[in-house]
């Protein structure tokens, strides 16, 4: 039976509002907690414990005693100097350590909206409520913070994001409460730090009943992950166990492999469903490596001498010339080479060896309609040698999901085999969001309600907006100025009476871009088309 936090589907982008009511959070986490917590099975989480000397904190075992309450040891001039911190407007404090202000100006050389007011007022309110807090391999816990939030601008978030990702340890670990959070950064940020604090609690129960190790469990547990919260908490909670897992190597053996058991089964599946592949390897390599250390050491040994930097590049090139002679027109050319763990997946389970994988090194065209693709296909066959027995053509014969391409390998002139797969525009909205979308391909829809995948679809729609047009066009503010163009036209899902359902009489031209006010959560869609 589906959890009690997805009963509320997500049927239009119209209606979507909050998806859950904020009670539905909380009853998750109760589930969660009936559960018996095995002591043995117990594992730390990545959260420095408060009640050591300030020189010597280390991680805390959240589960060394599951009856308490958790008990808010904080220091009580720490918890004082993060309220002051909240009150001053983005100035550094008197007291802001020397070591902050360097985070600060590294983390501004990288990334310029560490300039932006609120973000550097969320900086000086992170450096207060964590200072003299370490990690277990001697960084400040700062560090932690300042690149959690890194990573949420490399994506493209905009400033309420970050400034949340600097903040989203504040609520659990340094005392500051949600009203002080809000009374100074606004409702919205306190939403996001608020959910960020009650995923990383679900997660830690999670852990405690081993969720992770049970197939079912996980799948649930990421789909309340994704219903409980607004989907940007979510990424801010991607975006902390990434860095985390970066820097696992100063933690116990036992503790490394719980969490990437974790990671593994949870949240790298969450980053694929949100369509950010590229955090999703990322984890699974890491993963990887503290999994199975020794495999990882063969493969990347081997993969030395078989990945080519330079190949994918090299056949772009090559193949957008002859299309050029032909004047054939096309939308995109992307290639990409298959990530670490990938690669052992397929290896494991077709029980392959690494040079009878095919895919390791792959392009993509995109095209506009199918007599398009069938040139291109004689192209490709032209310029390089095929394999013979590796051409597929699932558009003639779509897969029974509906999946359709064209893949052929070739020979490259490196003398690697390279995969390429040629499809419509059409074929590619199907292949990425629709129900032949990579994301169940990789990782099968198994007994999750109807509703999940159009969750997660409106989820990935959701973050591609956050990441992409929010920040674009109202880049400090949230007021709603005209959009560009407003027209409606979203999710192949809709009701047949939603004003914004899916029409085939819109056609549109370009990426749909979806925007939604940011302090009222999902209250309004509006859909234009670029
Ligand atoms: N989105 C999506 N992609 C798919 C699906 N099926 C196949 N693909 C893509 O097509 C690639 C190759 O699929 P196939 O040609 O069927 O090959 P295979 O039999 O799985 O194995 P190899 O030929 O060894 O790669 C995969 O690596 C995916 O990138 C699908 O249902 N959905
Ligand atoms: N030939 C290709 N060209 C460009 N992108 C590709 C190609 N093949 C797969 N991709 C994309 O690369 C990303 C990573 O896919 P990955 O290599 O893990 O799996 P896969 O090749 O799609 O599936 P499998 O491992 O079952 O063969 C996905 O977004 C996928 O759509």
């Amino acid at each position: 039976m589906a959890p009690a936090a997805i009963a509320c589907a997500v049927k239009c982008g119209a209606h979507h509002r909050r998806i859950t009511p904020p009670q539905q959070g909380h009853a998750a986490l109760e589930l969660l907690a009936r559960a018996p917590a095995p002591a043995a099975a117990a594992a730390g989480e990545l959260r420095p414990a408060r009640c050591r000397s300030q020189t010597s904190i280390s991680f805390a075992r959240a589960a060394d005693s599951p009856a308490e309450p958790r008990v808010p040891c904080r220091s009580p001039p720490s918890a004082r100097r993060a309220r002051a911190a909240l009150a001053r407007e983005g100035a550094p404090p008197a007291g802001a350590a020397a070591e902050g202000s360097v985070l600060l100006s590294g983390a501004q050389s990288r990334h310029a909206i560490f300039r932006d007011e609120l973000v550097r007022k969320a900086f000086y309110a992170a450096e207060a409520a964590h200072r003299g807090q370490m990690r277990v391999s001697g960084d400040p816990y700062l560090q932690h913070c300042v690149e959690t939030a890194a990573l949420l601008a490399e994506l493209g978030a905009g400033p309420a994001v970050v400034a949340a990702g600097l903040l989203h340890d504040t609520i659990d670990d340094a005392g500051l409460c949600y009203g002080a959070i809000s009374d100074q950064f606004g409702v919205g940020v306190a939403d996001l730090v608020k959910g960020v604090s009650n995923l990383s609690r679900l997660s830690k129960l999670a852990r405690r009943n081993d969720t992770a190790s049970r197939v079912d469990e996980a799948d649930k547990l990421r789909t309340v992950f994704l219903a409980m919260e607004d989907a940007r908490a979510v990424l801010i909670k991607l975006a902390d166990r990434l860095h985390n897992m970066r820097t696992l190597d100063s933690l116990p053996k036992i503790k490394q492999q719980c969490f990437a058991n974790e990671t593994l089964e949870i949240f790298a599946p969450l980053a694929n469903q949100l369509g950010i592949l590229n955090w999703k390897e990322q984890l699974e390599n890491l993963c990887f490596k503290y999994l199975y250390p020794e495999q990882y050491e063969e493969l990347s040994s081997n993969l030395l001498e078989f990945y080519n930097r330079d190949m994918i590049a090299a056949a772009i090139r090559r193949l957008e010339q002859a299309l050029q002679v032909r004047g054939l027109s096309y939308h995109t050319i992307s290639g990409r080479h298959k990530s670490m763990y990938s690669i052992y997946s397929k290896m494991a389970r077709k029980k392959l060896a690494m040079d009878e994988i095919y895919d390791i090194h792959g392009v993509r065209v995109i095209l506009e309609n199918k007599a398009e693709c069938f040139t291109t296909l004689e192209i490709v066959h032209h310029l390089w040698p095929r394999i013979p027995g590796k051409f597929k053509d699932y558009i003639s014969s779509p897969k029974p999901n509906g999946y359709q391409s064209l893949h052929t390998v070739v020979l490259s002139e490196e003398t690697l085999p390279l995969e390429i797969q040629i499809r419509t525009k059409d074929m590619h909205l199907q292949a990425e969001f629709g129900i032949a979308a990579h994301w169940r391909y990789k990782q099968g829809v198994r007994n999750c309600s109807s509703s999940v995948p159009e969750m997660v679809e409106w989820v990935r729609w959701v973050v591609t907006w956050q990441c992409e047009t929010l920040h674009v066009y109202h880049p400090y503010s949230l007021s709603l100025g005209a959009p560009p163009r407003a027209a409606i036209c979203t999710f192949p899902s809709h009701s047949e009476d939603c004003p914004f359902a899916y029409s085939k009489r819109c056609y549109h031209s370009g990426p749909i871009l979806v925007i939604l006010l940011e302090n009222e959560k999902v209250e309004h869609f509006f859909i234009f088309h670029t």
